[in-house]
């Protein structure tokens, strides 16, 4: 993969076995593949970029590798922050996966929002964006979404793996927004969603308003890689909390794939100590 750094403004902080933040050297970035890296940008648009890079070069790694890449995306700020892979060169986006992190059912607000911002522009084949469109209760439509992506794995060309321990499809990269409150995907925090058991991969989440269907921690969990993006001053103290806070249990702070990575503006970094440390 990658080294994750291209675009950081401030490559500040990463987690090493202890679980305590040590100052890292952006130059020794590609030798964090499988740890916890936090960088802040100047602004959205810097975050925008990085995020669009990501997409484009793990896309590149994974082709080159396998000839196949599983790609999973939200809603909100991250959708729109891809508008920039419009742009993209040298990907062949026939072998691309796409699948959505949550998805409002029956709405598919998600996928309407991809599709106008840069994937009906990039020529993905309809076969391979892949929506909920089961129908019936949230958990009908739950199941039927991860039946999609076990199909996928189904098939020989190795374009999706299931884990070897605990059997979940693995995508090689998922975005995440992280809402104000610590939500990612449709996981609220001290939600049934949060606390689930089951081991499935996706969840119907049944909120007033809100009838979703959303991938399951586990699943995020058991990613190649996984990138949380998170903007703005009205996020600081959540993603401080998410960052800093050993005891937190807000979903963002849940998030733990064998790659993690979070990217934030320099408002959501504003909070974090590690962050007023490298400023000073
Ligand atoms: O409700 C949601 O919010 C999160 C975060 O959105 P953002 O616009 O603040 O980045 C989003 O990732 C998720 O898909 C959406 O359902």
């Amino acid at each position: 993969m990658r080294p994750a750094a291209a675009f950081a403004a401030s490559v500040f902080a990463a987690k090493d076995d202890d679980d305590d933040w040590e100052d890292i050297d952006p130059d020794d970035i590609e030798f964090l593949d499988g740890e916890f890296v936090v960088e802040a940008f100047d602004d959205e648009d810097q975050l925008a970029k990085a995020l669009c890079a990501e997409v484009e070069e793990n896309a590149k790694a994974c082709l080159a590798e396998r000839g196949g890449f599983t790609l999973a995306v939200p809603g909100g700020s991250v959708a729109k922050a891809l508008a920039g892979l419009k742009d993209a060169k040298g990907i062949d986006w026939s072998k691309v996966h796409l699948f959505f992190v949550n998805e409002r059912v029956p709405d598919g607000k998600c996928h309407k929002l991809a599709m106008d911002t840069w994937v009906g522009a990039v020529g993905m084949p309809d076969a391979n964006v892949h929506k909920p469109d089961a129908g019936g209760s949230v958990e009908e439509e739950a199941a039927a979404y991860e039946a999609q992506m076990r199909t996928l794995a189904e098939r020989d060309d190795d374009v999706m793996m299931l884990d070897e321990v605990n059997g979940l499809p693995v995508f090689d990269l998922i975005l995440l927004g992280m809402g104000a409150d610590g939500h990612v995907g449709s996981i609220y925090p001290d939600s049934a969603a949060l606390k689930d058991e089951t081991g499935a991969a996706v969840l119907g989440v049944d909120m007033p308003g809100k009838r979703s269907i959303t991938m399951s921690l586990p699943l995020i969990n058991t990613a190649e890689r996984v990138v949380v993006a998170a903007s703005g001053t009205k996020k600081a103290e959540t993603v401080r909390a998410v960052l800093e806070d050993d005891e937190s249990e807000l979903p963002g702070a849940c998030v733990d794939a064998f790659s993690t990575i979070f990217f934030l503006d320099s408002g959501a970094a504003s909070k974090l100590v590690a962050y007023a440390e490298e400023e000073e």
